[in-house]
C-alpha cells in the first residue's frame, strides 16, 4: 500500500510540471490561432501569452512587486527571445504586444499612431469619459489637442502658474516646518492636488478638496484595477467617484456659464475656447477633460517633487550648485521673492536638474495603444488587431547603451550632448506627447528654487530602497526632518 502511494506521488511529481507546461502551450496556441495565420506578411513577435486568463501577470508583479527589479521584465525576454525589440504577451486582461526599443517605440508612438494604425488604448474610457482628450482618436482628438495646447501654452496659463504654485509651496513648506518630520510622498501629493485645483478651476475650499482628492485616489485606483463592475470592486467604486467628481465640475461650468463669471484659469479657457468653425466645447466634453487633466498632471508630478528631496539630500554637491544658482537668482528677483518667467529663463543648471530628476523618477513605465486596422505589420512582425501595444519606455531611460552610470543622478548630462532620438521618451512622443509637459517641468523648477533658497531637510532613511507599485517611489515615502535653512 505504501509503495503505491510512493508510486503515485512519483508519477504526480513527473506529470504535474508537464501538464502546467502542456496547459501554457495551449493556450498560447489558442490566441495565435485567434490572431490568425502569419500569411498576411508577418510573423508574431516571439513570446508567450503565459497561463490562462492571468497570462503573465505573475511575472509582472514578480519584477515590479517582489523582486523590485522591474527592468528584468523586458531583459528576461531579451536573453530568451533575443533583442527583437518587440515580444508577445498577455498582460491585464488583454492579449498583448510589448515594444521595447527606441526606434520602434517612436515608430509606435509616432508616425504610426498619427496615421491611424494605433489607437488609444486606455484600460477604460468609461472612468475617463468617452470625449476625453485620452479616450478620443483621430481628427476628433486634433480638435480637442488644439484647445489644450492653447490653454496649455497661453500666457494668461503661464502667468497663472507662476502666481498660483509659488505662494502655495511657500506656505507648504512653512507648514512641513511647523510639522518638523514629513512623509514627502504624501505631502507632495497633497499639495500638487491643491495647486493643480486652484490652477485649473480655481477651487480653494478645504473641504471641498480634501473631499475631492479621496474621490481622485477612488478613480485612480479602479484605473489600475480589473474591469469588473460589481459592487465591492474598485471599479465600482471609482465609477461612483467619476460620477460626484463630474457632478461638482458640471456644476461649477454651469454656474458659470449662468452668472456669465470670468476666472483666470484652464477650465475658463476651455469654456470659452473655439475651433476653427467657431464651435465651444459641450459641457461634457469640457468637464472630461478637466477630470483627466488633473488625473493626468497631479501624481506624475507630485512623483518628481518626491525625487527631488530624496535625491538631492544624497547627492549634496548637486544641491551646493543648485543653492549657488537660487542665489544668484534670488539677488536679481524683483521685491516680492517671486519668480517671473525671466528669471526662469536665466536658469541653466535648475533645468537640468529638473530634467535628471524627471529622468530618474521615470514615472510612466510603458504606454498603452490598441491595434486599430487589419493586416498590420511592423519591423517584420505582426500586430493582430484589436491587441493592446504596451510601449515599454521606462527600461530605455535607465540603459547603459543611452545614459552613462544611468542610476546615478547627474543633472551635468543635459550639457550639450542631447539624448539619441527615442531614449528620452518620459513625456511620450509624436501626436499624444504630454502637453503637460511645459507645466509639470515649470511647476519642478519653482519647487526647487524656493524649496533650495529658505529650507533644509534630511532623509531618515537614506537606504530605504525603492518600491515600484504603483509609481517608482522610496519604500518609507521619503520620510524626512524638515526645517528653515539658518
Ligand atoms: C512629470 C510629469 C508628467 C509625466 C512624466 C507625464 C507623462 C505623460 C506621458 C508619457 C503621456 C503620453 C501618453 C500617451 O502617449 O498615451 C502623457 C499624456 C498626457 N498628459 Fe502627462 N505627464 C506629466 C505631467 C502632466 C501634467 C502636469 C498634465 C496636466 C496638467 C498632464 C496631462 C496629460 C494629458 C491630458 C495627456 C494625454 C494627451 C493625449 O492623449 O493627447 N501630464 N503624459
Amino acid at each position: 500500500m505504501f509503495e503505491m502511494e510512493t508510486v503515485l506521488v512519483s508519477i504526480a511529481i513527473v506529470f504535474f510540471p508537464l501538464l502546467l507546461l502542456c496547459l501554457r502551450w495551449v493556450n498560447d496556441r489558442w490566441h495565435l490561432v485567434r490572431a490568425g495565420n502569419e500569411s498576411d506578411g508577418g510573423k508574431m513577435p516571439p513570446g508567450s501569452m503565459g497561463w490562462p486568463v492571468i497570462g503573465e501577470l505573475l511575472d509582472f508583479l514578480w519584477c515590479f512587486k517582489f523582486t523590485r527589479r522591474p527592468d528584468d521584465f523586458i531583459a528576461k525576454r531579451k536573453a530568451r527571445y533575443g533583442d527583437t525589440g518587440v515580444y508577445r504577451t498577455h498582460l491585464f486582461g488583454y492579449p498583448t504586444i510589448v515594444t521595447s526599443s527606441p526606434e520602434l517605440n517612436k515608430r509606435v508612438l509616432g508616425s504610426l499612431t498619427e496615421e491611424g494604425y494605433f489607437s488609444t488604448g486606455w484600460p477604460s474610457t468609461q472612468l475617463l469619459g468617452s470625449s476625453a482628450v485620452v479616450s478620443v482618436d483621430g481628427s476628433a482628438h486634433k480638435r480637442l489637442r488644439r484647445h489644450l495646447m492653447e490653454a496649455f501654452n497661453s500666457p494668461k496659463a503661464l502667468r497663472a502658474l507662476l502666481a498660483t504654485a509659488q505662494p502655495m509651496f511657500i506656505s507648504t513648506f512653512e507648514d512641513w516646518v511647523s510639522k518638523k518630520r514629513i512623509v514627502a510622498y504624501e505631502e507632495t501629493k497633497a499639495v500638487m492636488f491643491r495647486n493643480i485645483c486652484d490652477m485649473l478651476v480655481s477651487f480653494k475650499s478645504k473641504t471641498l478638496l480634501d473631499s475631492m482628492e479621496v474621490l481622485y485616489r477612488g478613480l485612480m485606483a479602479g484605473l489600475r484595477s480589473m474591469t469588473i463592475n460589481i459592487p465591492g470592486t474598485a471599479f465600482h467604486h471609482a465609477l461612483k467617484c467619476r460620477k460626484k467628481l463630474t457632478d461638482i465640475l458640471l456644476e461649477e461650468v454651469r454656474e458659470r456659464n449662468e452668472k456669465g463669471s470670468q476666472k483666470q484659469d484652464f477650465l475658463q479657457i476651455l469654456i470659452d475656447s473655439t475651433d476653427e468653425n467657431g464651435q465651444k466645447m459641450s459641457e461634457t466634453q469640457v468637464v472630461e477633460n478637466i477630470v483627466s487633466l488633473i488625473l493626468g498632471g497631479y501624481e506624475s508630478t507630485s512623483n518628481v517633487l518626491t525625487w527631488a528631496l530624496f535625491y538631492l539630500a544624497k547627492y549634496p554637491e548637486v544641491l551646493e550648485k543648485l543653492k549657488h544658482e537660487t542665489s544668484l537668482i534670488a539677488a536679481k528677483t524683483s521685491g516680492d521673492g517671486f519668480l517671473t518667467m525671466e528669471d526662469i529663463r536665466a536658469m541653466e543648471y535648475t533645468p537640468k536638474v529638473a530634467d535628471e530628476l524627471i529622468r530618474l523618477a521615470n514615472i510612466s513605465p510603458f504606454i498603452f495603444r490598441r491595434v486599430a486596422k487589419d493586416n498590420v505589420v511592423v519591423n517584420g512582425y505582426k500586430f493582430p488587431k484589436n491587441w493592446k501595444v504596451i510601449i515599454w519606455i521606462r527600461s530605455i531611460h535607465v540603459d547603459s547603451t543611452y545614459y552613462q552610470d544611468p542610476l546615478a543622478f547627474n543633472p551635468d548630462r543635459w550639457g550639450e550632448s542631447k539624448p539619441k532620438v527615442g531614449t528620452y521618451t518620459v513625456f511620450g512622443h509624436g501626436p499624444r506627447y504630454c502637453p503637460g509637459n511645459n507645466f509639470a517641468r515649470l511647476t519642478v523648477i519653482m519647487f526647487l528654487y524656493h524649496v533650495c533658497l529658505n529650507y533644509r531637510w534630511e532623509l531618515l532613511n537614506p537606504d530605504s530602497g525603492m518600491a515600484f507599485q504603483p509609481h517608482p517611489k522610496p519604500r518609507d515615502g521619503a520620510q524626512m526632518y524638515f526645517s528653515r535653512a539658518m
